[in-house]
């Protein structure tokens, strides 16, 4: 199978070229962002932009930007190609539309591609089915390092979406809130609560704490390494091969959906 990835000089982008040749797929290369005067890692071919790396490659990874998944997956759509989408921070319209292109090709879509995130989430859910909500207020805490862009991170938000699925509601209906700060007022029951730490290098901490009167419960997840993100994402695009088109996420390539 040719991998091509899109912003192959990120800090995810190189390590999936590595993990790309580890797993003895091809690397078909990769774009880096226009005027961004990084450099591809060596030995990989740098393709002029996106049109082209959809068009050298079977299935296309992007762990980029927000804004770039939806031009990424129209692609896909158009070129009948693959695509395993890791890239967090996409808004309702932005998802919306990549669910749109799924409808043509197979697209893996995961905010976390690291196989201990995915049993957590699966874990989260069951918890939240058993622990009323009236007694049991979700919190959510995350930390990354200082360069991360968005908040909540996309997992964290995935643990909110996840509990509230185990509630039989959704995260918008249940109410979000993150970002508390000054006379907030007394925490709504059932809201599920977010909060963002960022500093140094921490590759990735998520906790989804539930706090009742007698008890706590807490679920921690820690990343050491980029890699394990790379190593499942690179699964996904492997797995993607002769799938029907659909929205897929990491706990269906782990089968445990
Ligand atoms: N789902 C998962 O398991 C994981 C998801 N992520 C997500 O992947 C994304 C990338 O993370 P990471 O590799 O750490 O980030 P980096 O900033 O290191 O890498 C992103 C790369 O994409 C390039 N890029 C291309 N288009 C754009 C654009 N429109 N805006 C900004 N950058 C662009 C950047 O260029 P330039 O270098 O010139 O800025 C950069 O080289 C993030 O959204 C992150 O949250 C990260 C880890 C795991
Ligand atoms: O930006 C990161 O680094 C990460 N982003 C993803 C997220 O937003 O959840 C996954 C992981 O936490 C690392």
């Amino acid at each position: 199978m040719r991998i091509g990835i899109a912003g192959i000089a990120g800090r995810m982008g190189r390590l999936l070229a590595e993990e790309v040749t580890a797993a003895g797929a091809t690397l078909a290369g990769g774009t880096v962002r226009p005027g961004s005067g990084k450099a591809p890692p060596s030995g990989a071919a740098l393709l002029p932009d996106a049109a082209a790396l959809f068009a050298a490659a079977d299935v296309v990874i992007d762990f980029t930007h927000a804004e770039e998944a939806v031009p990424h997956a129209t692609l896909a759509a158009a070129a009948g190609r693959g695509f395993v989408l890791g890239s967090s921070g996409l808004n309702a319209a932005q998802e919306r539309a990549v669910a749109e292109a799924a409808q043509r090709v197979p697209i893996v879509y995961a905010a976390n591609f690291a196989p201990g995130v995915n049993l957590v989430l699966a874990l989260a859910e069951r918890m939240a089915a058993a622990l009323p909500a009236a007694q049991y207020d979700a919190e959510i805490v995350e930390m990354h390092h200082r360069q991360k862009v968005d908040a909540p991170s996309g997992t964290a938000i995935a643990m909110g979406r996840a509990v509230a699925k185990g509630r039989g509601t959704t995260l918008e209906e249940a109410g979000k809130e993150s970002g508390r700060d000054g006379h907030t007022g007394a925490r709504a029951t059932g809201a599920i609560g977010f909060a963002a730490l960022r500093g140094g290098q921490v590759v990735g901490e998520h906790t989804l704490l539930f706090a009742a009167a007698t008890e706590h419960i807490a679920l921690t997840h820690r990343s050491f390494d980029r890699r394990a993100y790379a190593t499942g994402a690179v699964r996904a695009a492997l797995w993607l091969q002769g799938r029907p088109p659909g929205l897929y996420d990491m706990k269906d390539v782990l089968g445990i959906g």
